[in-house]
């Protein structure tokens, strides 16, 4: 095939001008490989970029669906430029850190919201500076479902090697290098394919390898171990049934969900005993405080009064109502190094008033904050794109009627599978059961049932 001629003779070019070396290189983790690529060079020969640029086209020339190109900084904003000439497709231009004067934008260019983006990369070799663009344009509203590459480290090599009726090298070092590249290969990276980063599809485990926040990790570890993704709601007024309730459903939660200020009798002994349960359970202690005012006050809320807050919940849900400054508190107020927070950006109230627009600036807001957020309160599987975050689903009852309040529910299965909820919270579901403990047992099953469903194939 021509275009296969023409790959293997640019490969040979590729040599030439030493953008592919062999022989003893020590790597950036200080491996030693018998390959070596910098694609840097490259643009110091026009014609070579002229046909890099029809590969690549080749490559692309199928996909109706891309409205714009983002090279990976930095070696392949040229390339990506390259293509954009050939292809005429318009181009952002990702900054590896937001400029800290003027717009402080991350994404240069002119994009609109749901813009579909190809990703050009020159070298692939673990997918992560793929993934560092792809969520940098996510959280920019793009939308990026493919990359093309240039070189992928499982192939590239060989493609040269292939080639060696021009005796690029001998047959030892052929030898050395077809077994270093049998030895090395790398799993997510495929050519022409970006790596899988759609959460909805993806094993809690890989996740919590993606996430920023220590108690977003430390739940994916705790969801795997205990196979549970299962929230309870123990919205009790009695600190005893609290308790009680705690360590009877202890083994089959992932977190213990509070609304302490409903507490009749609370007194701060209560916290005690509730933190050695969630530690002998493994459970992480969740309180749904909702914190909507401005920073100084959320500051207060969240480490003084009677509950002093921050002393015990690892996590607390927010509003994002009143901007930055709630997230800015909450970082900075004293407490537990071990803190993590849920935003909400949809509820399961009827007739609520939260909105799209509310919604879109709720997630880009979690954006600023990727040591802090944990994750999402919401109803509808608003982001796939960040796996590191967690969807956090209020509402779920195994019969779906609501209650006279407005309260709205859906089944276990609709919301995991259909919604995309990572963890469910169950609150009367199971306080209100005739056995609460096999209510809570029951959830756990057919919640974890269904993310296997979800993630399998
Ligand atoms: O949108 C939201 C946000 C939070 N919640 C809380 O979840 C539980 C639900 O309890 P159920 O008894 O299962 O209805 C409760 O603590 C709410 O404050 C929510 O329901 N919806």
């Amino acid at each position: 095939m021509a275009s296969d001629k023409k790959l293997k003779s640019f490969a040979i070019d590729l040599f030439r001008i030493n953008a592919v070396k062999f022989g003893e290189f020590k790597t950036k983790v200080g491996l030693m490989t018998p390959v070596y690529c910098d694609l840097r060079v490259i643009v110091s020969y026009p014609e070579l970029m002229q046909t890099l640029a029809d590969l690549l086209l080749e490559k692309i020339k199928d996909k109706k669906n891309v409205d714009i190109l983002c090279g990976v900084p930095y070696t392949a904003l040229p390339i990506a430029t390259a293509l954009s000439l050939k292809t005429g497709l318009p181009m952002v231009m990702r900054r590896k850190e937001a400029k800290d004067y003027g717009t402080k934008k991350l994404i240069e260019g002119v994009f609109k919201d749901g813009d579909r983006c190809l990703i050009v990369e020159d070298i692939v070799t673990s997918g992560s500076s793929i993934l560092e663009t792809v969520k940098d344009l996510v959280n920019e509203g793009l939308k990026c479902k493919d990359a093309v590459v240039l070189l992928n480290r499982e192939q590239g090599g060989a493609k040269i090697l292939e080639n060696n009726e021009e005796k690029c090298i001998d047959t030892a070092m052929q030898q050395k290098v077809k077994k270093y590249l049998a030895e090395t290969q790398v799993t997510e990276s495929v050519l022409n394919k970006a790596p899988a980063i759609n959460r909805f599809k993806m094993p809690f485990l890989d996740r919590s390898k993606l996430a920023k926040n220590p108690v977003s990790i430390k739940l994916f570890g705790i969801m795997s171990s205990k196979q549970t993704t299962l929230c309870l709601a123990a919205d009790l007024t009695d600190s005893t049934k609290i308790l009680n309730l705690a360590e009877q459903v202890g083994p089959y939660i992932c977190a213990l969900k509070t609304h302490i200020d409903i507490v009749e009798d609370f007194h701060p002994n209560l916290i005690q005993p509730l933190k050695d349960i969630a530690k002998r359970h493994n459970f992480v202690l969740f309180e749904d405080r909702k914190f909507a005012d401005i920073g100084n006050t959320v500051e207060m809320q969240y480490s003084k009064g009677i509950y002093q807050i921050s002393s015990w919940a690892s996590l607390v849900t927010a509003h994002s109502l009143t901007g930055k400054g709630v997230l800015d508190a909450i970082k900075g107020a004293p407490g537990n190094e071990e803190r993590g927070v849920f935003l909400l950006a949809e509820t399961s109230a009827a007739g609520s008033l939260i909105n799209d627009t509310y919604t879109k600036a709720t997630l880009k807001l979690t954006a600023d904050y990727p040591d802090l957020v944990s994750g999402i309160v919401c109803q509808n599987p608003l982001f796939s794109d960040s796996p590191g975050l967690i969807q956090l689903t209020p509402g779920v009852k195994l019969e779906s009627k609501g209650d006279n309040l407005g309260q709205q529910y859906n089944t276990p299965d609709y919301v995991v599978i259909e919604k995309g909820a990572d963890i469910a919270v169950v609150g009367r579901g199971i306080t209100e059961a005739a056995d609460p403990v096999t209510a809570a047992k029951l959830y756990r099953d057919v919640l974890w049932k269904a993310y296997e469903k979800r993630i399998e194939n």
